[in-house]
């Protein structure tokens, strides 16, 4: 292919050929992708030579932080011994029988087995899949709906569009699915009203309880949920919420399936956000730090009585070429068994964790901030036209993509969603880098709230 060695040259090929994920092509077109090409630590490089602080961890995944040359032996290593088999035909490689014992201790208690894939959205394609078998072996063929949350994210397969509730993706096709219901998310600072947290989060969590009425407990084989909201805008629940679903799935013989791609593997202090917000999932899918995004790989822990109800049905129809790829495997090893031995989710829950949402709480008394969110090494401002009656600007999203640019100028990456900022770091993080991170914030926020005339 043509030797491309400028900032320009690699944008215009990228221009002419590639297509990208969640993008206006149009808009790209006319800008030019941003070519990143180094990672250290918390730090990126783009093609023009500038180092970015990178407040997402990626795609809120890279827990170990850029440059581990510990996963990059490991991928090394495997690759050279076995680069792929197959784990269909009654075959397995050593990675991913080794990864699936790993994985047996430090999920929480009755959770022995996963099944593999690549990305988020397969594994809760996956769920889907376990969950509608699982009901049919149990004769109830008819609990085939599942119950997830307007602004969920699940992921971008058709059955990861419709788990999820975001509108704007089920605009584009006849999504969601048939078989897929929502009900509200339960963000306070938007629905909570005049209510406190604490009765917001039982009302929001009786909303399941309504619409299982509504559509009769018989059709209903599970409700899906993340433990905090990720793309959704770092969406923390009241304490009072997860416990009070568990509660209505248990009474309603409803599976509770705990979408842990963001929150899993450290993000909110412990190892799952199930374990952080109190409650026990039958299903946990699981990705992204899973790996520290080092390779593609996914999986579904799934509780021992559901393995066994599936199992006394024969052949389990599904699976992916890809599941428990052997490189993958090796890298999710050599990661999770880092954060194990360096005890990375015990740093993030003592010390961390709290250090950066003191941090982030000193932006509350910010003219742009109606609220603070968030719970370990995830977090999120919620910028607000009016903090009194807590009301949005109207173009909610325009403001918030005024603050990301700015950012993204001055070296920071911060989310945008709606209008919320999000943080959510390499889990390796140190208290400087945090204040590093915090101060490019608040001086993209200030920069943000004289562009709109808010300082
Ligand atoms: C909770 C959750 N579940 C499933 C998926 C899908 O995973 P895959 O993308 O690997 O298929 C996700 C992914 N989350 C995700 C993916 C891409 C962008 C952003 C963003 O916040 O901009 C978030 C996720 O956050």
């Amino acid at each position: 292919s043509t030797v491309l060695n400028s900032t320009r040259q690699w944008q215009d090929e990228d221009r002419d050929h590639h297509l990208h994920p969640f993008t206006d092509i149009n808009v790209l077109k006319k800008k030019g992708a941003r070519m990143i090409t180094r990672g250290e630590g918390v730090y990126l490089w783009d093609s023009e030579g500038e180092k970015i602080i990178d407040g997402m961890a990626g795609l809120w995944c890279v827990g170990l932080g850029y440059g581990r040359k510990e996963l990059s032996a490991a991928a090394a290593r495997q690759m050279d011994q076995l680069a792929y088999y197959n784990t269909f035909f009654q075959t397995s490689t050593m990675p991913a029988t080794e990864l699936s014992g790993l994985l047996a201790e430090v999920t929480p208690e009755g959770f022995n087995h996963v099944f593999y894939g690549c990305s988020g959205s397969e594994s809760n394609d996956t769920v889907v899949r376990l969950v509608w078998r699982y009901w049919d072996m149990r004769g109830k063929p008819g609990k085939k709906t599942i119950i997830g949350r307007i602004n969920g994210y699940h992921g971008s397969t058709l059955a990861g569009a419709s788990l999820g509730g975001m509108g704007f993706m089920h605009a584009q096709g006849p999504l969601p699915l048939p078989g897929f219901v929502h009900i509200e998310q339960p963000h306070w600072y938007v629905n909570g009203g005049d209510l406190s947290p604490a009765e917001y989060g039982l009302k929001a969590a009786r909303a399941l309880e309504e619409k299982i009425a509504e559509l009769g407990a018989e059709t209903i084989g599970a409700f899906i949920g993340e433990p905090i909201q990720g793309a959704g805008g770092v969406i923390v629940p009241p304490e009072t919420y997860w416990p009070e679903i568990e509660r209505i799935c248990r009474a309603n013989d409803i599976l509770l399936i705990s979408d842990e791609v963001i929150c899993g593997f450290g993000r909110t202090g412990n190892w799952f956000g199930c374990e952080t917000f109190g409650f026990e999932p039958d299903i946990m899918t699981m990705a992204k730090g899973m790996s520290s995004g080092y390779a593609p790989i996914s999986g579904v822990m799934v509780k021992d009585h559901i393995v066994e109800t599936i199992g006394d049905g024969g052949e389990f129809a599904h699976g992916y070429t890809y599941s428990g790829h052997p490189v993958s495997c090796a890298v999710a090893l050599a990661n999770i068994t880092i954060l194990k031995d360096e005890k990375i989710i015990d740093i993030v829950r003592t010390d961390t964790g709290p250090y950066f949402q003191k941090r982030l709480g000193e932006f509350a008394d910010h003219p742009l901030i109606g609220e603070v969110r968030g719970k370990g090494l995830v977090g999120a401002v919620q910028i607000a036209r009016d903090k009194k009656s807590r009301a949005l600007f109207d173009d909610v999203g325009r403001v918030g993509g005024i603050c990301r640019d700015h950012c993204f100028e001055n070296g920071l990456i911060m989310r945008a969603s709606g209008d919320s900022m999000l943080l959510s770091p390499p889990l390796v993080v140190t208290r400087a880098e945090i204040d590093e991170m915090m101060d490019k914030a608040r001086m993209c926020l200030d920069l943000t709230a004289r562009d709109v005339g808010l300082s």
